[in-house]
């Protein structure tokens, strides 16, 4: 394709409808990621010629933390390891089920590791408390979360969170990595969802 082609390129409006209102912008997004980028490196500073054991472990909880964990490494200025690990709470539905299912468990041990959980969304906090318990018993050195958004109103298990991107309110968002039933994670920016669209096929 040819840049011209590329310019010409239409807008990705398909899920227009569905969104109520822009909650934040990429640019927003992009901005404070790189803040929280540096504050981390202050807390783990690099020491030239560390073993690869010392690099900071990124466990990302997919699916939704997999955009803000892509931005998130490419701004760290330190070495960083990527870990994954899918467990799922919300399935077609847009309240937590409390019921925290492990689908796929990280591949290697993190004993003795500086670990840095990366978590899109803290809503009720019922997934990231199940989750910390769950990784301390495997006794990392440290164990931190970094995540995007909260939602200060819904927290049902509070849990200490060490890096927040923003505080933002009580309302379904999507979009940024973020599903309902699996759609919207391509979104570039992060909106709210039209309850309206939860009825659509
Ligand atoms: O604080 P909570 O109320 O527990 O909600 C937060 C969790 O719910 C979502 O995951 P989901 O189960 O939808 O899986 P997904 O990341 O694959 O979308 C989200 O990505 C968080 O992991
Ligand atoms: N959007 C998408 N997934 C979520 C949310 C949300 O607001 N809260 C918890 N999981
Ligand atoms: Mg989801």
């Amino acid at each position: 394709m040819n840049e011209s082609a590329v310019a010409a390129a239409p807008q990705a409006n398909w899920y227009d409808a569905d969104v109520l209102s822009v909650v934040l912008t990429e640019e927003q997004i992009a901005a404070r990621t790189t803040q929280l980028a540096h504050q981390i490196a202050q807390n783990h500073p690099y020491r030239p010629g560390q073993p690869r054991s010392e690099d900071l472990l990124l466990v990302t909880v997919l699916k939704g933390a997999v955009m803000f964990t892509a931005d998130l490494a490419r701004s760290l200025p330190i070495p960083s390891q990527l870990e994954f690990m899918v467990v799922s709470s919300y399935g077609a539905a847009t309240k937590s089920s409390g019921v925290v299912r492990i689908v796929k468990d990280l591949d290697r041990d993190i004993r003795g590791r500086d670990v840095l959980v990366v978590e899109d969304v803290v809503d009720s906090g019922l997934t990231l408390s199940w989750l910390l318990r769950h990784l301390a018993a495997r006794e990392p050195k440290s164990l931190e979360v970094c995540a995007l958004l909260r939602k200060p109103e819904a927290q049902e298990a509070p849990v200490a969170l060490d890096y927040v991107g923003f505080d933002i309110p009580n309302v379904f968002v999507v979009g940024y990595g973020l599903d309902f039933d699996e759609r919207y994670r391509d979104l570039p920016y992060l909106g709210e969802l039209d309850p309206a669209a939860v009825e659509r096929p």
